[in-house]
């Protein structure tokens, strides 16, 4: 069955005119907070996962693939850029947890995870992808997506919506933010032999969802970190494309 993908406020028609969507915002999903080893988020060097599936769309990777909106949480995300600068554009928007408090001083972290999930939902999509989005979801974000919590004006989805997370380490060995810096200390301390990357599906308990796709990756010893990251990244590119296709074929 052929689907016409389209990606984040996506859009796929099967034969049987079963509109279900794809949804992938690399700063929903691929937010990354600046810390040391990492581009600031408006270096041109982030947002390469998203890139790997906007180079994806309509190829055999993912075929009849579309990527129709960007979320942003930065207004400098590289990843608006590449969004934008897309063949065809591809549309973005935004909402940042900070500027959402001080603009309503009433609402919670909670309610704007709420927010975040309005804007998933309106996109009618068949998987939220997490890609370097380095904000905790709470359980909120989840249950809204999943449509077992109603969210006042918002139309629940029809059926709950996946969520996938790309995570730069094993499965239960270096949870939450850091990883890969952390992976790599551990190798040079003898903790361990190798790391790797997985995309997982979203649960509360952060990066402790069902594996989807799990890959290791070799650290040669005397490297410097950025040889590690450069090898881990290129796996990434490949593993986050896999198993967003794996979600949208259902085979898994
Ligand atoms: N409910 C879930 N939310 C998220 C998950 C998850 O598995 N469950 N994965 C993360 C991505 N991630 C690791 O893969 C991750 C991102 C961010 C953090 C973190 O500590 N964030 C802090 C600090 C944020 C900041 O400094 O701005 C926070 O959100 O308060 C840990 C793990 C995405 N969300
Ligand atoms: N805990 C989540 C986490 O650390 N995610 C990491 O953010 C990077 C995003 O890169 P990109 O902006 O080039 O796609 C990726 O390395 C991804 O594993």
């Amino acid at each position: 069955m052929n689907y016409y993908l389209s990606w984040t406020s996506p859009s796929i028609q099967s034969p049987q005119h079963v509109r279900k969507t794809a949804c992938c915002s690399p700063d929903l999903w691929l937010r990354q907070v600046l810390y040391p080893p990492q581009w600031p988020q408006s270096h041109p060097q982030s947002g390469t996962n998203l890139q790997a599936l906007i180079d994806a769309q309509n190829t055999p990777a993912l075929p009849n693939a579309e990527i129709v909106l960007v979320l942003s949480n930065r207004k400098a995300a590289y990843g608006l850029t590449r969004a934008s600068s897309a063949n065809p554009p591809i549309p973005t928007a935004y909402l940042a947890l900070q500027p959402y408090l001080k603009k309503n001083p009433d609402k919670t972290r909670e309610d704007y995870d709420a927010e975040v999930a309005r804007i998933v939902v309106n996109a009618k999509p068949s998987v939220v992808v997490l890609a370097g989005w380095m904000h905790i979801l709470s359980e909120k974000f989840i249950e809204i997506v999943e449509g077992r919590v109603n969210l006042e004006g918002l139309e629940a989805p029809a059926v709950p919506i996946p969520v996938i997370n790309l995570h730069p380490a094993l499965p239960g060995a270096f949870d939450g933010a850091n990883a890969i810096e952390r992976a790599y200390d551990a190798f040079q301390k003898g903790d361990i032999e190798h790391s790797g990357c997985m995309i997982h599906r979203v649960v509360k308990d952060v990066d402790r969802g069902e594996p989807i796709i799990v890959r290791e990756v070799a650290i040669e010893k005397g490297e410097p970190l950025e040889a590690f990251e450069e090898r881990l990244h290129k796996v990434e590119h490949e593993i986050i494309v896999q198993a967003t296709k794996k979600i949208l074929d259902g085979s898994t």
